[in-house]
């Protein structure tokens, strides 16, 4: 790890009001690749922030964690692409995004719960946290919450697949800012949690604050990858700066192997090719 450095250009590193906590938003995902919705959860999360909790927090930073080639998920471009796709989309379409590549620089899976403890600690022990005020020399602790879809957080009550111990950690100590998605209702997926948050003592679901989609948008990366297959327009989906770097290398052009057993895609992708070439046809 001799060329990593913890990405802290675009950190917020003094309050604008001295009173509030420091909040540093966090998303850890395959970004395979990064599409516009990705980018549009941090603002979303920044605006819930603003009319839910401002008399708390400040909102002083925001960072995409992509996985790492070690992610046992198909269909994914490599690490290293994945990475670089979000660092264009940040500098290109906004002033205060980055990409935290510690995890996809790993050469083994991490746990969510362990990259939101690599932020903590770069911000907080590394960089000493955010400073209260320019003319102050105190500095206060960043809270660090991770970031992700209502699919995401249904995953969180199916058995097997986070440890209690990290769902603790994760819930209990960061927190988590959810956004609804489509498919998966929100309600399903906070009963389980709720249960077991009480079950343990432990107040989890009130560190779950749920973004609601007002204008809905539910573009998938599976779905963008699916029409790069398919050699269909992907325009308006993603930052054009990552269709550039897609048509560059050659990426999602073919079918993942392990995607191609996956029955619901084959599903899938009968119907909308299908579609696909009924419009071209007609
Ligand atoms: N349209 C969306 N609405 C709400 N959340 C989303 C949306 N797209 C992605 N997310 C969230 O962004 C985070 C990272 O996304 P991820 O890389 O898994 O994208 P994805 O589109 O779900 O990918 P894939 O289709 O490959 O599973 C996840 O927590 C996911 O829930
Ligand atoms: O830490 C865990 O136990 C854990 C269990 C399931 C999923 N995650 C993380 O959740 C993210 C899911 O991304 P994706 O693309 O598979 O939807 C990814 O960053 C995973 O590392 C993490």
């Amino acid at each position: 790890m001799s060329n990593y450095s913890f990405p802290a250009a675009r950190l917020q590193r003094t309050l604008t009001d001295p009173s509030k906590t420091p909040l540093v938003v966090v998303a850890c995902g395959s970004f395979s690749p990064i599409t516009h919705m990705h980018l549009r959860m941090f603002e979303m999360a920044v605006d819930h922030v603003r009319q839910n909790m401002s008399d708390v927090y400040e909102v002083v930073g925001g960072y995409m964690s992509p996985v790492s080639d070690y992610y046992n998920k198909a269909g994914l471009a490599s690490a290293a692409h994945r990475v670089r796709m979000c660092e264009l989309a940040c500098e290109q379409t906004s002033d205060w995004l980055m990409v935290d590549p510690w995890e996809a620089m790993q050469s083994s899976y991490q746990p969510t719960a362990k990259v939101l403890d690599h932020i903590n600690h770069e911000i907080n022990t590394v960089l000493g946290g955010i400073r209260t005020s320019p003319t102050s020399d105190e500095h206060r602790p960043a809270r660090v919450m991770l970031l992700g879809g209502s699919d995401l957080l249904q995953t969180m009550s199916q058995p097997g697949v986070w440890s209690k111990e990290d769902l603790d950690h994760i819930l209990g100590l960061y927190g988590i800012f959810v956004i609804e998605r489509s498919g998966s209702a929100v309600s399903d997926a906070l009963d389980p949690l709720r249960e077991w948050g009480d079950e343990r003592g432990r107040d989890w679901v009130g560190n779950i604050h749920i973004v609601r989609q007002l204008i809905a948008n539910d573009i998938s990366s599976t779905r963008i990858r699916q029409f790069l297959r398919w050699g269909m327009s992907v325009h308006y989906l993603l930052p054009n700066v990552v269709i550039e770097y897609l048509r560059e290398h050659g990426l999602y052009r073919e079918e993942a192997p392990k995607e191609k057993e996956k029955g619901k895609e084959r599903a899938d992708s009968s119907s909308a090719a299908a579609a696909a070439a009924a419009t071209s046809s007609s």
